[in-house]
């Protein structure tokens, strides 16, 4: 480590150029870092043969999502409330460390880490804490020269396994480096701009749902009759009495909720472990985990009160409701009632109105999986002249990563579990 302290000086003064800085292997022990050759444009390869158990390269962690099967969860582990292992906390077995199956990582290795999506993986991402903001990417079996690297699904205790012995091994060396790789991982590292690309890569919900009907094709709608049943419909209604208030909408500016006169109803959110069976049909039919589920809200429309145009998605990597960095990929709302006049949801640019019946869900899709949003699903909810209520939800991309926003927050509204 005798060049270490000079080259720390010159990553400082050079943040802009953190992924070139941070790929120079002489910054580590080549015992550990000059074994991925990160330039190749088809992701890492194994410059040279590798034992199970080595360490190939450190990972800034707040780039490694940790998921369960498909679903990446993105865990800013650099968060001091968060920070160690708070996904540990999960009591889900298989605990897995794996890449966004279908994104690029921006990461200071600055380079794509190809989805193993067969799992056929050979190294696993270990996070370490004493020295975050980095983790390990470690071999899991022998890799021989020119393979590229992929990554392994392990259970929690091998992950534990390895991080205890890599952290032990490298804890010293890395940790005089610490100081300057947080400033580092800090550092507001511009994303290359996204191309304009087509909107043909939408999420996929459950085509076999009962009595699905698809309303119209690219943008997709989908409407099932009698998703709830009319008890559901009457005990959701009678559940968001006990906690409607006035609707508040997220100002883009800010990142605030408030209150904004282009949404005039009042909601109340309603926790998801009050309504586990609403839960599993909603999964069912688009294909999700509970956790993708954002909270879920019945909205209530008095004479007069609307939600003018607007669409579902975020622009830019968002925190919302505790998602980090994902997006809203459908849209889930059900009407809780028969509205004669009034209350039309409106898709504005698609010519397509869409009439309350009673236990009616519709889908649409406000962005796609690159995160895109789709403008042609701009919508209103029109002015009521008739009451309408409406449950509403929306599928997110990724798992929650804040635990902030932590559904046993929600207070409770009653004891009727539906
Ligand atoms: O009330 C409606 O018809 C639509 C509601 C809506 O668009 C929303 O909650 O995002
Ligand atoms: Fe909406």
């Amino acid at each position: 480590f005798a060049t270490v302290a000079s080259q720390k000086q010159a990553i400082l003064q050079n943040l802009n150029g953190i992924v070139t800085q941070l790929q120079n292997p002489s910054l580590y022990s080549t015992e550990w870092a000059n074994r991925i050759d990160i330039n190749n444009d088809n992701g890492p390869i194994v410059s040279c043969d590798v034992k199970a158990g080595d360490v190939l390269t450190l990972y800034p962690i707040d780039r490694v999502e940790f998921g369960i099967h498909e679903c990446g969860r993105c865990v800013d582990l650099l968060h001091p409330e968060r920070f160690p292992y708070p996904h540990l906390r999960n009591e889900k077995q298989d605990l897995c460390i794996l890449s966004d199956n279908d994104s690029i990582r921006q990461g200071w290795l600055g380079n794509k880490i190809p989805m193993d999506r067969e799992n056929k993986g050979n190294c696993a991402f270990v996070p370490l804490p004493s020295i975050a903001p980095l983790c390990a990417i470690v071999a899991t079996r022998d890799i021989a020269q020119g393979e590229s690297i992929q990554e392994t699904k392990i259970g929690r205790k091998k992950t534990l396994e390895l991080a205890m012995t890599v952290g032990k091994l490298y804890a010293n060396e890395i940790g005089d480096l610490l100081p300057y790789l947080n400033e580092m991982a800090y550092a507001n590292i511009p994303l290359p701009k996204k191309s304009v690309k087509l909107l043909d890569n939408f999420h996929k919900i459950n085509k076999s749902y009962p009595e699905l009907r698809q309303i119209h094709s690219n943008p997709d709608i989908y409407t099932i009759p009698n998703f709830l049943s009319d008890e559901e419909c009457d005990r959701l209604i009678e559940k968001s009495r006990q906690g409607i208030q006035p609707c508040l909408v997220k100002n883009e500016q800010t990142g605030e909720v408030e209150l904004d006169p282009s949404r005039t109803s009042t909601n109340a959110n309603i926790p998801k472990r009050e309504v586990p069976s609403i839960i599993e049909k909603i999964t069912d039919l688009a294909n999700c985990d509970a956790e993708q589920v954002e909270i879920l809200q019945v909205l209530n429309y008095q004479k007069g009160q609307e939600f003018k145009p607007h669409t579902d998605g975020f622009e830019r990597a968002t925190s919302a409701c505790g998602f980090l960095d994902s997006g809203r990929i459908a849209t889930v709302f059900t009407y809780l009632n028969d509205v004669d006049n009034g209350g039309k949801t409106i898709f504005t640019k698609l010519g397509l109105d869409i009439k309350p019946e009673k236990g009616m869900c519709v889908v649409h899709f406000p962005m796609n999986l690159d995160m895109l949003e789709d403008e042609r699903t701009e919508h209103q909810g029109g002015v009521a002249i008739d009451e309408k209520w409406i449950l509403t939800t929306w599928i997110w991309k990724h798992f929650k990563g804040d635990f902030r926003y932590d559904e046993e927050f929600l207070p409770s509204l009653g004891d009727d579990l539906i």
